[in-house]
C-alpha cells in the first residue's frame, strides 16, 4: 500500500479507525504482559492514537510511528501536549513528556532507534496493510526489536470477498503463519465484532472477528 494512500486520507481525514475512548482490549489485555512501568513501549502505525496517552499514563515512555505529520500534529494538539522537535537519522521526532511519535515510514526505522523497547501495542497496524506488505511488517518488526520483546497484537478478521481493505482481513492462521518463527503465540480473546460496527455492516460485512493475541519473543 503505497504511502500516498495514507497520507490522503489524513488530508481528507477518512480516519474511521480513529477511536476517541481508549481501545477497550488495551486495558484489558495489557496486563497479560509483564512489561515493566518505566520502560519503553513502541506504538508502530500510531496515528493519533489516544491509546499512547493511556500507556504514558500507566508509567511507560511511549514511542510511535507515523507516517502522516498531520496525524502527529493532531495528537499533539488534540491532547494539549506542546511538543519539542528533533532529528534522529532521516525521521523528525516530536516529544512531549514521556511520548515521543517518529514521523516517517516505519519500514525506514532500525533496530537502534527501538533500544529498550520492552512491550509493543499493535492496534489496526497489521490490518492497515496488504498482504505482502504484511510479510515485510513481520519480518521487520522481527528484525527491529529487541530480545524477550512482548507484543499485544489486536487484529480483525472477516471474509475479504465481502469488502477490500484497509483495514484488511488477518486470520489467525495468517498471525501464525507471519509470527510463529520468532513469537510464541497465545489468544487472548476471540469476538464478535459485527454487533458494535455499523460502519462495517453496511460495507456489507456478514461476520466480523475481533481478535487479540499476546506474542513473546522466543
Ligand atoms: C488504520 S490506521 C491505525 C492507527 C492507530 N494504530 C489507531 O489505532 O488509531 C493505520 C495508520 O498507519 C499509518 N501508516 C500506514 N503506513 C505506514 C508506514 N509505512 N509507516 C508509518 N505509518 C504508516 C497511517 O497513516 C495510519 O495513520
Amino acid at each position: 500500500m503505497q504511502s500516498e494512500f495514507w497520507l490522503e486520507r489524513w488530508r481528507n481525514q477518512q480516519i474511521g479507525f480513529h477511536q476517541e475512548r481508549i481501545n477497550p482490549h488495551l486495558e484489558a489485555h495489557w496486563p497479560a504482559l509483564d512489561a515493566k512501568a518505566g520502560t519503553r513501549v513502541f506504538v508502530p502505525l500510531c496515528g493519533k492514537s489516544r491509546d499512547m496517552l493511556w500507556l504514558a499514563a500507566q508509567g511507560y515512555r511511549v514511542t510511535g510511528i507515523e507516517l502522516s505529520p498531520l496525524a502527529v500534529e493532531a495528537f499533539f494538539a488534540e491532547s494539549d501536549l506542546a511538543p519539542t522537535r528533533r532529528h534522529q537519522g532521516i525521521f523528525e521526532v516530536c516529544s512531549a513528556g514521556e511520548i515521543e511519535i517518529f514521523c516517517g515510514d516505519f519500514f525506514a526505522l532500525s533496530a537502534e532507534d527501538l533500544a529498550g523497547v520492552t512491550a509493543v501495542y499493535d492496534r489496526a497496524s497489521l490490518v492497515a496493510l496488504p498482504p505482502d506488505m504484511r510479510q515485510r511488517y513481520a519480518a521487520h518488526m522481527a528484525h527491529l526489536l529487541p530480545p524477550d520483546v512482548q507484543i499485544l497484537l489486536v487484529t480483525f478478521d472477516y471474509s475479504q470477498d465481502e469488502m477490500s481493505g484497509p483495514p484488511f482481513a488477518v486470520s489467525e492462521d495468517e498471525v501464525h503463519g507471519l509470527y510463529d518463527d520468532t513469537f510464541a503465540i497465545r489468544k487472548l480473546a476471540d469476538l464478535d465484532a459485527l454487533a458494535e460496527n455499523a460502519r462495517f455492516r453496511q460495507a456489507g460485512l456478514t461476520r466480523l472477528r475481533e481478535r487479540v493475541f499476546v506474542l513473546h519473543r522466543r
